[in-house]
């Protein structure tokens, strides 16, 4: 699909202005960072491992955009790097990892557009994985509530197990609804600029709860679930997300779902992630 062609879409679906153009903004990095500033000294022999060392820790971009140069010991564990890369990775795999990030309300439409997704990118050939809430909250993460800590929690840790397939060269869908602005911004911050894309789902509450596919609004509603976002519960949309979709048809359209996955794979293929770096 062409850019007109998510224009027309724009009813529903749009990207972000402020962030269509985002391609290949991962900071440059140097070898100049150092050890020494967390208290290590190294000469002679060591220096010389010392630069090997770094010249490895240079090319693991994800960890490098994450961990300042000081950060890469912490207390008494160091960073141990591998020479095969991301990069290596990618070019193995023709691809880029990134994150795609799902936010919005229960019933909005999150896992319905991780699968359209995930579907329309193995159509094209290209490796994905969801991490989806519900699946994720029976194993990974099946000791936290729904209390705000807890789900700042739940979203912390999803935010670093993406951050691993982005690293792995992987395109790591995750449909949350992550209801805090300030968590989703640390999962953002966990990439390299660029490479973590949140997708809004814009579904007014009536329709989510017209929707109620599970009868948990209902339950909500008669006070049998207590916290429930968007009944009794906060839910703060983003402000500069990449791409807005408005997923309020009512009518059970797959086409609507396959649409709004292309918008999506058209957002990557524009910004580089559809081939190898
Ligand atoms: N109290 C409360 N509030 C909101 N949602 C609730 C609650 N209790 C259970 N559920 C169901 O839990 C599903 C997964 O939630 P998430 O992990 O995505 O939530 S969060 O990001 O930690 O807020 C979520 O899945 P989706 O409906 O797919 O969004 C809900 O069905
Ligand atoms: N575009 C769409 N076309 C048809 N049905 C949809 C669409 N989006 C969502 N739905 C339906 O709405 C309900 C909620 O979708 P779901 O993906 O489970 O939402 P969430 O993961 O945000 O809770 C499901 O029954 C799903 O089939």
């Amino acid at each position: 699909m062409d850019v007109a062609a998510v224009a027309r879409c724009a009813g529903r679906c749009y990207v972000s202005p402020a962030f269509g153009e985002s391609r290949n903004l991962r900071p440059s990095l140097s070898d100049s960072r150092s050890l020494e500033p967390a208290g290590l000294k190294f000469r002679g022999k060591s220096q010389r491992r010392l630069s090997f060392f770094r010249r490895i820790m240079a090319t693991d971009e994800s960890i490098s955009a994450r961990r300042g140069e000081t950060q890469q010991i912490n207390g008494n564990v160091v960073w141990h790097a591998c020479p095969i890369t991301k990069s290596d990775r990618q070019e193995l795999i023709k691809q880029k990892g990134c994150v795609i990030w799902i936010t919005g309300l229960s019933g909005s439409g999150k896992s319905s557009l991780a699968c359209a997704l995930s579907r329309a990118l193995y159509n094209r050939g290209k490796l994905s994985y969801i991490l989806d809430g519900d699946n994720v909250r029976h194993g990974l993460n099946s000791d936290l509530s729904f209390k705000a800590e807890d789900r700042a929690e739940n979203i912390r840790r999803v935010g670093e197990v993406a951050r691993l397939f982005a690293d792995a060269g992987i395109i790591c869908i995750a449909s949350l609804i992550s209801p805090y602005r300030k968590e989703r911004a640390a999962c953002r911050a966990l990439l390299p600029q660029g490479d973590f894309i949140e997708v809004f789902m814009d579904v007014p509450l009536h329709v989510c709860e017209a929707r109620d596919p599970k009868g948990l609004y209902k339950r909500a509603r008669a006070g049998e679930i207590k916290g429930f976002t968007g009944i009794d519960d906060p839910y703060e949309p983003p402000l500069d997300c990449e791409i807005v979709i408005q997923n309020n048809r009512d009518e059970n359209s797959s086409s609507s779902l396959s649409e709004m996955a292309e918008i999506v794979v058209t957002y990557l293929d524009q910004n580089g992630y559809l081939k190898p770096s």
